[in-house]
């Protein structure tokens, strides 16, 4: 049996503002940054170790991986960052206030937006200074693969090429492997680790800042349980 953690990154600045995130690079907000330290704490409690650490290219994951890490006292594992482990891009709502969004264009409208597997959200124009096309951080990738917005379906798409060409084999390789991710990178792991269908998965929501154990059959990666751990 081999034993994944997945953790979403502690509380960001836009969460506390309750704006639509996806792939702006902001950090942690001082809850955050505590929950961040608190699931570095729990894990040393419960006895984890980890020989490999994958998580974004996005601050807010990258530093709760640090912090956990750090906590930890394993600050010198390799830690490999991949923008296919971002936020599911929110489009032309990135920065907006959900709440406000909620008002202009209904509940209904904006719960497919955040929670349907196929709707993508208003895409963004190249020209937009929020085009990440034009970040150096993403100047890797092909022109067609910086997304303009994403629909679950699109994320679980690029997060499980990462999983399949990278993270299983290391697991297979029996490492013991710690994913620091987001919300929906997280959702879409879980979508088909447990082979969830589109209708369920539009309940699931990952809390932040919280380990979330998958432990997982040896031959194929199939889960055999999974839990979130929390302080005793
Ligand atoms: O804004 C975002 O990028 C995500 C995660 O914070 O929000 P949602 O809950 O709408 O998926």
């Amino acid at each position: 049996m081999r034993k994944i953690v997945l953790v979403r990154h502690g509380e960001s600045v836009w969460n506390l503002e309750n704006r639509f995130t996806g792939w702006s690079d902001v950090d942690l907000s001082d809850n955050g940054l505590v929950e961040a330290r608190r699931a570095g704490k729990i894990l040393v409690h419960h006895g984890y170790t980890f020989d490999v650490a994958y998580t974004s290219v996005l601050k807010r994951a990258i530093r709760t991986l640090w912090i956990i890490l750090s906590e930890m006292d394993l600050m010198w594992i390799p830690a490999h960052k991949t923008w296919m482990l971002n936020e599911r891009h929110y489009g032309a709502l990135q920065g907006l206030n959900k709440a406000e969004t909620a008002d202009k264009y209904g509940e209904a409208q904006v719960h497919m937006w955040r929670r349907s597997v196929d709707v993508r959200p208003p895409a963004l124009d190249k020209r937009d200074p929020r085009y990440a096309g034009t970040d150096p951080k993403y100047s890797a990738l092909r022109e067609s693969e910086v997304p303009l917005t994403e629909n679950l379906m699109d994320t679980e798409q690029r997060a499980l090429k990462y999983w399949h060409q990278t993270i299983a084999p290391a697991i297979h390789s029996d490492k013991k492997v710690i994913i620091a991710a987001h919300g929906n990178t997280i959702r879409a792991l879980v979508k088909y680790l447990d082979d969830l269908s589109d209708e369920a998965v539009v309940d699931l929501n990952i809390p932040t800042g919280l380990p979330l154990v998958y432990e997982l059959n040896d031959e194929d990666l199939s889960p055999v349980r999974h839990y979130f751990i929390e302080e005793r």
